[in-house]
């Protein structure tokens, strides 16, 4: 039986940070200063320090600077919009992230829109939602965009594949679905209320499993040879008691003797994420400064 070639998200992400850091130094020779992110953090979330140190880490690593906010869980809404605006005017800020979740309190439309559409490293403002609508140039969610840097690493032109993304969010499932149709590809978008998931999902060359839901994608379903895209980031009980352990969207073991190829979890596209944001907010910092973008990012 054959089985699946594994995604390298990791090792790919790695390339990506390190031509960041490539392009990083080219501008701050040209420019005397390094791009800069701002990451806010409200509230104690365990998994969202996580990701804020990763970046900040990865930030610093690529040459750019990081400046972290970190606000308590209380914080009321005016003085989050209040933070996000002296950013907004900060020159020294290129690329901004509120990470969400936010507590109940906040407006998290609210934030979003609020944030500079042109500092929105995100790109989840509706002015970058509505530019990538229109295909114009803007900033697109950092999750999404890495799956199609995998997939064109992957397959190459991925004209007239089906490709059926499992998941509608904001942040995830509507953007992938606007990327994978700018490649030209035939998309569907199912989610909750999905009749008969099983054969929608069999239809597809491309999956990307965007649901939140532990394993609810099973070999079974996919037609062989298909391209697996696993977006999911569960925390579930190991075997060892006390213990958890990370798990995707797609059951990985049934789908590798079906597929041609999957992302793993972790290891896959959880490190594209982190890349991305690094380069979106390059990106941004060179629009902002009126200097060429790095070409091959
Ligand atoms: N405004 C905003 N933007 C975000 O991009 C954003 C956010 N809020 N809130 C939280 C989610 C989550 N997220 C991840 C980034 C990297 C990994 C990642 O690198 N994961 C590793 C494993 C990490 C682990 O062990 O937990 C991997 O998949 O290999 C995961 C998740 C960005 N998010």
């Amino acid at each position: 039986m054959s089985t699946a070639a594994i995604i390298d998200g990791a090792g790919f992400a790695a390339g990506l940070r390190a031509r960041v850091a490539e392009g990083v130094a080219a501008f701050r020779e040209r420019t005397g200063r390094a791009p800069g992110l701002a990451v806010v953090l409200v509230g104690e979330d365990p998994a969202s320090q996580v990701y804020v140190r990763n970046k900040g880490r990865a930030t610093a690593e690529a040459g750019m600077v990081s400046i972290e906010h970190k606000l308590p869980a209380e914080t009321s809404q005016a003085d989050l919009l209040a933070l996000v605006r002296e950013l907004n005017a900060d020159p020294s800020v290129d690329g901004i992230l509120v990470q969400l979740p936010l507590p109940a309190q906040i407006n998290e439309n609210a934030v979003i829109a609020t944030i500079d559409p042109d500092k929105d490293v995100d790109g989840f403002n509706p002015v970058n939602v509505g530019r990538l609508a229109s295909g114009l140039h803007g900033f697109v969610p950092c999750t999404p965009l890495g799956c199609i840097m995998l997939l064109k690493d992957r397959l190459g032109d991925l004209s007239g594949l089906d490709a059926v993304v499992v998941g509608r969010s904001n942040i995830v499932g509507k953007p992938m679905a606007q990327l994978l149709l700018k490649e030209n590809c035939t998309v569907t978008i199912a989610h909750s209320r999905t009749r008969d998931l099983p054969a929608i999902v069999g239809r597809a060359d491309i999956v990307v499993a965007a649901v939140g839901r532990p394993r609810m994608i099973r070999g079974d379903w996919l037609k062989p040879g298909a391209t697996v895209i696993d977006v999911g980031i569960n925390r579930v009980p190991a075997d060892e008691p006390g213990k958890t352990r990370l798990v995707g969207d797609v059951a990985f073991d049934e789908a590798l003797p079906v597929a041609a190829a999957i992302t793993p979890v972790p290891k896959g596209v959880g490190p594209m994420t982190i890349a991305v944001l690094l380069r979106n907010t390059l990106v941004s910092a060179c629009r902002r400064e009126r200097v060429p973008v790095p070409e091959g990012l």
